[in-house]
């Protein structure tokens, strides 16, 4: 089983408008509503694929009844920890070009009691039935100290289980010291991390090389159109798959990556592989879909060792 904590979640609102302009009203072509944040989407992939997960999250106010209702429609099991603030809602506006714009609330502010009831759910699920993974992901809400993730890991290390966080910014540094198994950061997280910008994929590789200094064990960097590379104690692994049509909606696509990864047994190119073909899978989707086995196209993967360093990223 796999156990994903989300502190933050989100139900995902997409509105599609021919183009964005901005001061002006809009007529939505198409309107859709995800239950969403990263954790939860990625149980939604692993449920879609038929793997064992558990999404412990936090649930308040209306937005959080219809979050539930969404992730009972969908078939995800939750573990809920209730708390005082109602769940956000994040807008994307996708143009007919293939631009996303994100409009991400911060989120409801936790109390130091309800950040402990978290902690303590993350690990609850691992008392019934072993857990794999436990995987911490997203933003943290107001009142949640930038340790959080770091805690997570240690709580999730004492528990038996392997320990992947994908954030940014203070939470992730902080996560670091913590010695995590996996980090998932995509290229602006890296380029964040790295304070400076990843524009080939030797930067990339330097990049993600310094997060192991710093204490990740492995790194899987998700690269947008130029696929995910894999930087672990066996070396690099690149990995790319063509895109089959044209990109409907890339929200959630690292969410989809990262469950591929965690699926296909959370180490090593086969893992990459099938993380490159579940986000290729997910940007076909439209909103936040996440992919059924029909999407994913895991022969399209194409994987290499010691990958060109030079090769300019797009
Ligand atoms: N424009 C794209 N074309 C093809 N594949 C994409 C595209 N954007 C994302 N992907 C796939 O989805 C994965 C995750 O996307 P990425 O944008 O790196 O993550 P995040 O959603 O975390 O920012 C990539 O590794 C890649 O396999
Ligand atoms: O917690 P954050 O960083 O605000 O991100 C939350 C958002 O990220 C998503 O999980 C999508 O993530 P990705 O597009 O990075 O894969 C949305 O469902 C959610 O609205």
């Amino acid at each position: 089983m796999i156990v994903t904590v989300t502190a933050n979640p989100s139900l995902d609102r997409t509105i599609a408008v021919d183009r964005l302009r901005r001061g002006e009203i809009h007529r939505a072509a198409s309107d859709r509503v995800d239950p969403g944040g990263k954790g939860v989407n990625v149980s939604r992939a692993l449920v879609a694929n038929g793997h064992a997960t558990r999404a412990v999250l936090t649930t308040g106010g209306h937005a959080g009844t219809e979050l539930l209702d969404l992730l009972g429609e969908a078939g995800v099991p939750v573990e809920e920890v209730p708390v005082s603030q109602g769940v956000r809602s994040n807008l994307t506006i996708a143009e007919a070009d293939g631009t996303v714009t994100k409009l991400n609330e911060s989120g409801p502010a936790l109390r130091p009691t309800e950040i402990e009831e978290l902690l303590v759910a993350a690990i609850a699920p691992t008392l019934d039935r072993p857990a794999s993974w436990i995987a911490g992901c997203g933003s943290l809400p107001p009142g949640v100290g930038p340790d959080f993730y770091a805690l997570l890991v240690e709580r999730t290390r004492n528990a038996g289980a392997r320990a992947a966080v994908d954030t940014s910014g203070p939470a992730f540094a902080e996560s670091l010291r913590a010695r995590p198994d996996l980090v998932k950061p995509n290229r602006d997280e890296l380029a964040e991390a790295a304070r400076t910008p990843i524009a080939t994929l030797g930067d990339a590789v330097r990049a993600a090389q310094a997060l192991r200094d710093q204490g990740a064990s492995a790194v899987l960097a998700s690269l947008g159109a130029d696929g995910a590379i894999l930087v672990d104690a066996a070396g690099v692994h690149h990995a790319r798959a063509p895109l089959a049509g044209p990109v409907a909606s890339t929200v959630g696509a690292g969410d989809a990556a990262l469950a591929g990864f965690l699926a296909a047994g959370g180490a090593g190119p086969d893992a990459l592989a099938a993380a490159v073909a579940w986000g290729t899978a997910a940007v076909a989707l439209p909103g936040s879909i996440m992919p059924a086995p029909a999407d994913i196209d895991l022969a399209a993967v194409e994987v290499t060792a010691a990958p060109d360093p030079d090769l300019v990223l797009r």
